[in-house]
Order: C-alpha cells, then sequence, then structure tokens
C-alpha cells in the first residue's frame, strides 16, 4: 500500500517506536526518521548523553527535532520523543500533518522491556516507578490527540494494525 501521509509513532520509552518502526517504513516502501538519531544528528552528540546530563535540553532537543519534521515535504515513518505529550500543541500540529499513532502498552511491559535493554543510564534499577509516573502524566493526552494501538502484540501485527488504520484515515 502506498503512504499517503506521514505516519508518526508515539509512545513511552520501550513502546516500540524503533522497532515497529523500521518495520513499518519497508512495508509502506517509505523512509524510517528515528527520533534518537535525528536528535543525535541535530544536537551532536547523543540523546543518551543530553539525557545523562539531565535538566531539559534533551527535551529542547526533541522539540526542536518535531519542528524540523514538519518542515520536511517527504512522506517517511518517524517516531517521536515522548516528551512531545508534555508540549500538547506538537501533537496537535503532528496529528494535522500526518496520521500519529498511540504505541500503547502498559507500564509493566514497558517497565520489562527497558529493563531487559539497553543503554537508557537515566532509569533507576527498578524503573517501575519512573514508568508508571510517565505513563499518568502522559496516557490521557497521548489518547486524546492520537490513534491509539495495541503495542503489546508482535511487531508485525502491530504494523498491519498502523496500515489498517491509515487505509481507514483516508
Ligand atoms: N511489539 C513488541 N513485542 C515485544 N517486544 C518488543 C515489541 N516492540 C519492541 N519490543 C522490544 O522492546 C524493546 C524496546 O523497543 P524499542 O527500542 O523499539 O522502543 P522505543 O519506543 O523505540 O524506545 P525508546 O523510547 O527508548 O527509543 C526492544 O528490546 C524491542 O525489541
Ligand atoms: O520520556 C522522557 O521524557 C524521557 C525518556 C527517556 O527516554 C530519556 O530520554 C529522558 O530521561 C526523558
Ligand atoms: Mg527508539
Amino acid at each position: 500500500m502506498a503512504a499517503p501521509a506521514s505516519i508518526y509513532l508515539i509512545g513511552l520509552m520501550g513502546s516500540g517506536k524503533t522497532t515497529v518502526g523500521r518495520r513499518l517504513a519497508a512495508r509502506l516502501d517509505v523512509g524510517y526518521v528515528d527520533n534518537d538519531e535525528a536528535v543525535a544528528g541535530l544536537a551532536g552528540v547523543s540523546s543518551v548523553e543530553l539525557a545523562r546530563r539531565g535538566g531539559s535540553e534533551l527535551h529542547e532537543w526533541e522539540a526542536r527535532y518535531v519542528t524540523t519534521l514538519l518542515d520536511r515535504d517527504a512522506v517517511v515513518v518517524a517516531g517521536i520523543a515522548a516528551s512531545s505529550a508534555d508540549r500538547p500543541a506538537e501533537l496537535a500540529a503532528l496529528a494535522a500533518a500526518g496520521l500519529l499513532v498511540y504505541l500503547h502498552c502498559p507500564p509493566a511491559v514497558l517497565a520489562a522491556r527497558v529493563r531487559a535493554d539497553g543503554p537508557r543510564p537515566w532509569l533507576p534499577a527498578d524503573p517501575e516507578t519512573m514508568i508508571a509516573d510517565m505513563y499518568e502524566r502522559r496516557d490521557a493526552v497521548l489518547r486524546e490527540h492520537a490513534t491509539i494501538v495495541d503495542a503489546t502484540v508482535t511487531p508485525d501485527d502491530a504494523v498491519t494494525r498502523i496500515v489498517a488504520a491509515l487505509a481507514a484515515r483516508r
């Protein structure tokens, strides 16, 4: 299926933006823009390093990344950092420009995934509480602005559901 509009994937850390995004882009035969890679390209240092520095620097770069993304004409699949949920105007702009998809996972699933993953040096040894707080703060605003897709299914099934949502949007 040809992609009629860009697809923006947002979700909390570990929701599968990178994993699902790459497969979705391949399925639609368009480019994939990864939020962490793009932020590193803009900032000149990795998003892991920006996060390690603390403060608001990472989130400022993540906001600039959304601006650059919205300036592009090409149809792409792009990951969107979860911090955009703290700036609802970004969510509204992304939803107006393309299909904004919320890759939804319950906090316990996210915590299990990120615990098995790396490197996320900003995470405490037990990430449950931090992820539960992020979920509490961001879940409602993401549901309000984005099309929710269950991201606990396999990556390929998530891709199929997003393609169906794209077809339904036309
Ligand atoms: N649908 C899925 N089912 C099972 N495991 C998954 C699924 N999607 C992603 N994963 C696994 O969860 C981990 C996090 O996935 P991924 O890095 O794609 O998430 P992300 O949203 O890009 O995270 P971040 O915000 O840190 O960039 C990886 O180990 C990945 O293999
Ligand atoms: O969702 C967030 O706001 C964050 C997520 C992590 O990936 C880190 O990048 C950082 O600690 C902030
Ligand atoms: Mg990612």
